[in-house]
């Protein structure tokens, strides 16, 4: 199958230049990308007026988390986990998770992100909803091993990465997933990290997001969450991706340099939570890589990535009393490229670049709050919405045209979204 985009306004990533022109898509990949493309194509998408860039990369989620969007907020993150958030993952079903992470699809592929990093239970339901929605994700069995089922919970882990790795044409990546410093004691740690070594398989897990857990790590190991991990070998041992990585100090951000993989940051879920502002400026100047994630709505409330990338700017400029600090285009990086290199699929996607996969949205830049078209850099970090997205394309396969989602059926969705989410939080 050829699709052609016609006449789309080019945001490659590769740099950021933008040229008015066609991408020849062949099957799942980019063909071509050129001024004028003339070819027999099965399909002809039209792009006047819009931009084509490529698909938004979510780095940290927890999608089934949005049954549970807006059911506890203003919360301490220690009391909204242990008092709200727990306890509600204990009732979901295998089906809810199923259902949830088919709602924070529609809602992604909405809002134009293509790809995203998952961190979870119930893996196999979450597999089978991305495989069938036709999203591209990184999937990871969350573990945490302050209960006594850690077994169960790595068993869990390695079933997901022999059966998914690499399944749904490719789309399908996998992680391991120790939950955090403060839930994973360091000879368990340790085992997860030789085992992703042995598998050659990267580590995603949450880094210094709040000042309790800082004192928690001070008070139990007498370091850094990141001094922690890097005492464990992680940062040289495995590729990882970090999930906020909010509170570090210069000689943390030292002991990440030359890591393989990247941060992500989440600054929407951080200002929700109240947890404080990721040093991402001193970050990207020693050379780290960072990437843009939501994390669950069940703590940042939406999944538009749009909203990402604005926060991240601006808490940046707020950050440094410096409006030149983190420019549009670097944030619209991070969003893409950074993300990519985060997950470890930099060499598929994260840019529009012939030989890449077909992961490219059109933005419809018709609207009043996104003219005039003085700088397109400025109107899509500064203006855009996630509805502004007109078409989203993973691996070559349209999931959404003119709005409207092709792989998701929205009624029946919302309906069992309704019944679900009353169940799971009832009494709690
Ligand atoms: C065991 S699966 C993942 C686990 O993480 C929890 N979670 C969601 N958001 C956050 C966050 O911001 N910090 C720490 N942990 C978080 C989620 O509820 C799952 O239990
Ligand atoms: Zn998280």
């Amino acid at each position: 199958m050829k699709k052609l985009i016609k006449g789309a306004t080019i945001l490659t990533m590769r740099d950021d230049k933008l040229f008015n022109g066609d991408i020849l898509i062949d099957g799942d990949n980019i063909a071509d990308i050129q001024t004028t493309i003339t070819a027999e194509v099965d399909e002809v998408i039209h792009g006047e007026g819009m931009v084509a860039m490529p698909g938004l990369i979510n780095a940290h989620q927890h999608t089934p988390m949005s049954l549970l969007r807006g059911f506890s907020d203003d919360l301490k993150l220690m009391d909204w986990l242990d008092k709200k958030m727990l306890p509600a993952e204990s009732r979901m079903t295998p089906e809810d998770i199923y259902w949830g992470t088919k709602l924070a699809m529609a809602e992604m592929i909405k809002s134009g992100t293509t790809t995203f990093a998952d961190m979870y239970i119930h893996m196999n339901e979450i597999a089978t909803a991305t495989e069938k929605v036709g999203m591209r994700a990184s999937l990871t069995r969350g573990l945490v091993f302050l209960e006594n089922d850690g077994g169960r919970r790595m068993s869990e882990a390695v079933d997901l990465i022999r059966r998914w790795s690499g399944k749904a044409e490719g789309r399908i990546t996998t992680m391991l997933g120790p939950h955090s410093p403060y839930t994973v004691p360091p000879q368990s740690f340790k085992e997860v990290i030789a085992l992703a070594v042995q598998e050659n398989i990267p580590i995603h897990t949450h880094l210094a997001e709040t000042k309790e857990e800082v004192i928690k790590i001070r008070e139990k190991y007498n370091q850094t969450p990141t001094e922690y991990l890097y005492h464990l070998g992680l940062f040289e041992k495995a590729h990882v991706l970090l999930a906020h990585g909010v509170h570090l100090n210069q000689r943390d951000i030292r002991y990440l340099r030359g890591m393989r993989g990247g941060v992500s940051h989440n600054p929407v879920s951080n200002l929700k939570l109240g947890c404080g502002i990721a040093p991402i400026t001193d970050l990207t100047e020693q050379g780290i890589t960072v990437g843009l994630g939501t994390d669950g709505a069940g703590s940042a409330a939406t999944l538009d990535m749009f909203e990402e990338i604005r926060a991240a700017t601006w808490l940046q400029k707020l950050d440094y009393g410096d409006p030149t600090k983190l420019p549009a285009i670097d944030a619209l990086r991070m969003a893409t490229v950074g993300s990519a290199e985060s997950l470890d699929i930099g060499h598929e996607v994260g840019t529009l670049e012939i030989g890449k996969k077909a992961d490219i949205i059109l933005i419809d830049l018709r609207k009043p709050h996104l003219q005039p078209i003085h700088n397109i850099n400025s109107l899509l970090a500064y203006c855009a919405n996630g509805s502004d997205v007109d078409t989203t394309i993973v691996n070559g396969k349209v999931l959404m045209r003119g709005r409207q989602l092709l792989t998701i059926d929205e009624d029946e969705l919302l309906k069992q979204v309704s019944l679900r989410s009353k169940r799971i939080v009832d009494g709690i």
